[in-house]
């Protein structure tokens, strides 16, 4: 833009350049306008928000319903006049993103709309995106302080890019408003559960144990958790009434992350709970219910919570064509290199043998649009073995980031045939050219939603096999990222089957590690408002309004590969540290 109808612009002096004007000139007026139209909507809605969380007239303290909970990357605030809750990223001191989550949270956005929906269709709800001031966001986090578990204020909301959700802990409008005229005003009940792995590739079968109930050993280990729960993710995604059961009970009786219990979207049970106080709770829940007692209380619960996990709710078309099988891979890429140590697995087996318990691997049938069937089809994303996948990490990790292998999948997942969105002859020409260039040029450059998907920038690597820029991998400040000079070689080139690998291990990852919320709200049966059909659950003489919703399907950062290979060595000698004791 000429520099002196920039300055016109920013006099306010717009009237007068369009009077003069050449047509681009006018063309730049009309962006510039929509820019701060565009600001004036992200300063009204950002307002709003605030208006919601912080007490009328004081911006140091909260009112206390607002604070919903929390996990390891982010913090959710509730904003009660709207039903929606607000997603603040979290970071640890002094590594927050420097252009204020910007580019990260776009291409979030977009991996959601373009490849998350394909998969779990509308159980999830985009988000807005809203600009925060970094003023406001230093303030919030002073007056949230308080109501933040302990454990968890390491990190802390800087960031000023944020996401508004649908509040998953009450139902939708569309539902409740027929109810108005009934006078209908019971509480919403709302059940959350994160469900973890129920779903393993033949080439991943080495324990007897799933991954979740091997975890358990190194959570005790840790001093993170107590004892070891009875829940088993593979009963849950069973289907069956008796095993689905069984791991209702087991996340009841031990919560841990994988279960919450909120009324009217206050956590009323969790990890935090006594299990003496469900019956007063379910009490409360089951109030019009004839029964009395606790084991019909959680029979009533169990049967509604497993009706809302096996019922489809909607029907969206499912992204099959993702699920076309991987090349087989030569035998020299199953090489004992980059396999945990032998000696730890076969010690681990043999304990886990001794200890006489197994997991039931056997999947059951699952209809393909419940929410447990979406989530697990999910998981089955083919990849290879995770040896193979770790190996595969380490072989390409200086050449690809986040932003390139998730720009390259959204580029796959908007094409109609799946196909891979890039020559692998190109990406090395781009891989080399960019090596030429000023290696402190950022690799992430585009935060503009339409860019990034149309142009993959492989990172540059710096002297150590470093990123150039921070921003290049999404959750860059809570991984150690300094490389081994063993990891990486620049000149290689990546198969299509390798990526795609890579972005199928992602892919499972994220759903493997999301939540699902269930919203209740008892309803008199003679009063069964006129709304869809799956909507409505009728159990033991009680009905129900449902809602089910999908959260927590952020991306996951390539560097969790390593992640989980530290954790999986951490979780056999957990075992064989705990089991040479009890068996
Ligand atoms: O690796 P896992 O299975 O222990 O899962 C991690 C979760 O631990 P969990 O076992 O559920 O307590 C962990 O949850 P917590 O912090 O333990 O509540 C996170 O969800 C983590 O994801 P991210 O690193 O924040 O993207 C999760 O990491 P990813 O596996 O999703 O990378
Ligand atoms: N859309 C929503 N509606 C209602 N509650 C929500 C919503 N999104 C998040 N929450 C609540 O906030 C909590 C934390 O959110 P979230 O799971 O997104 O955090 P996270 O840090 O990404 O988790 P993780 O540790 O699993 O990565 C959730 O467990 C849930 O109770």
């Amino acid at each position: 833009m000429p520099v002196d109808l920039f300055r016109l612009i920013s006099d306010g002096k717009t009237r007068m350049v369009l009077n003069e004007g050449s047509s681009s000139g006018e063309t730049w007026i009309r962006e510039i306008d929509a820019a701060e139209r565009a600001k004036q909507k992200n300063d009204r809605a950002w307002k709003f928000v605030l208006d919601q969380i912080f007490i009328a007239g004081d911006r140091r303290s909260v009112k206390e319903c607002v604070y919903r909970g929390e996990g390891n990357a982010n913090l959710v605030l509730a904003l009660p006049c709207e039903r929606k809750v607000v997603r603040f990223r979290k970071s640890l001191p002094g590594k927050a993103d420097p252009d204020g989550g910007e580019a990260r949270t776009r291409q979030e956005n977009q991996f959601l709309r373009v490849v998350i929906l394909r998969f779990l269709g509308e159980y999830v709800q985009p988000p807005e995106i809203i600009r925060g001031r970094p003023e406001d966001m230093a303030l919030l986090s002073e007056a949230i302080r308080s109501l933040r578990p302990e454990s968890r204020r390491g990190k802390d909301i800087v960031e000023e890019y944020v996401t508004k959700y649908v509040d998953y802990a009450f139902l939708p409008a569309k539902l409740t408003d027929s109810l108005q005229q009934y006078h209908c005003s019971r509480p919403t009940f709302c059940v959350e559960i994160k469900p973890k792995q129920g779903f393993r590739h033949e080439s991943d079968e080495q324990f007897q144990r799933c991954t979740y109930c091997l975890t358990q050993y190194s959570k005790m280990n840790s001093g993170v958790i107590k004892s070891r729960s009875t829940y088993c993710p593979f009963d849950l995604f069973s289907g069956d009434a008796e095993r689905m059961k069984k791991s209702i009970h087991g996340l009841l009786k031990s919560p841990q992350n994988n279960l919450r219990i909120f009324k009217n979207g206050n956590i009323i049970y969790d990890c935090n709970s006594n299990p003496d106080d469900l019956e007063y709770i379910l009490g409360e829940w089951f109030v019009a219910s004839r029964y009395r007692s606790m084991e019909q209380y959680l029979k009533i619960f169990v049967r509604l919570v497993s009706t809302a996990l096996l019922r489809e709710f909607h029907h969206t078309p499912m992204n099959e064509s993702a699920y076309c099988p991987l090349a087989r891979i030569s035998s020299q890429d199953c090489d004992n290199e980059t396999r945990i140590e032998q000696e730890l697995v076969v010690k681990a087996k043999k304990l886990l043998y001794l200890s006489d318990y197994e997991c039931n691997f056997i999947g059951g049938d699952l209809l393909p649009d419940s929410v447990l069937g979406r989530i697990r089809r999910m998981q089955q994303l083919p990849y290879y073995s995770t040896d193979i996948v770790y190996k595969i990490y380490l072989k390409y990790i200086r050449i690809w980031n986040d932003n390139s292998i998730y720009s390259s999948m959204i580029r796959m997942h908007s094409s109609k045939k799946n196909e891979l969105p890039i020559r692998i002859e190109e990406l090395c020409e781009r891989c080399e050219s960019a090596r030429t260039k000023d290696a402190s040029s950022a690799a992430y450059s585009s935060v503009n939603p339409s860019e990034s998907t149309n142009t993959l920038k492989p990172k540059i690597p710096g002297k150590n096999g470093n990123n150039s820029t921070a921003s290049a991998d999404f959750r860059s400040n809570k991984l150690d990222r300094n490389l081994d000079e063993t990891e990486g070689e620049i000149n290689i080139v990546i198969t299509n089957d390798e990526l795609r690998a890579l972005q199928n291990y992602l892919l499972a990852t994220t759903a493997k590690d999301c939540s699902i919320l269930m919203a209740f709200q008892e309803i008199d049966s003679a009063c069964i408002p006129n709304v869809a059909e799956p909507n409505v659950v009728e159990t033991d003489q009680l009905s129900f309004l449902v809602n089910v919703g999908i959260l927590d399907v952020d991306p996951k950062s390539i560097h969790c590969i390593k992640k989980h290979r530290k954790r999986d060595i951490n979780v056999l000698v957990s075992v064989t540290k705990i089991l040479e004791k009890e068996v």
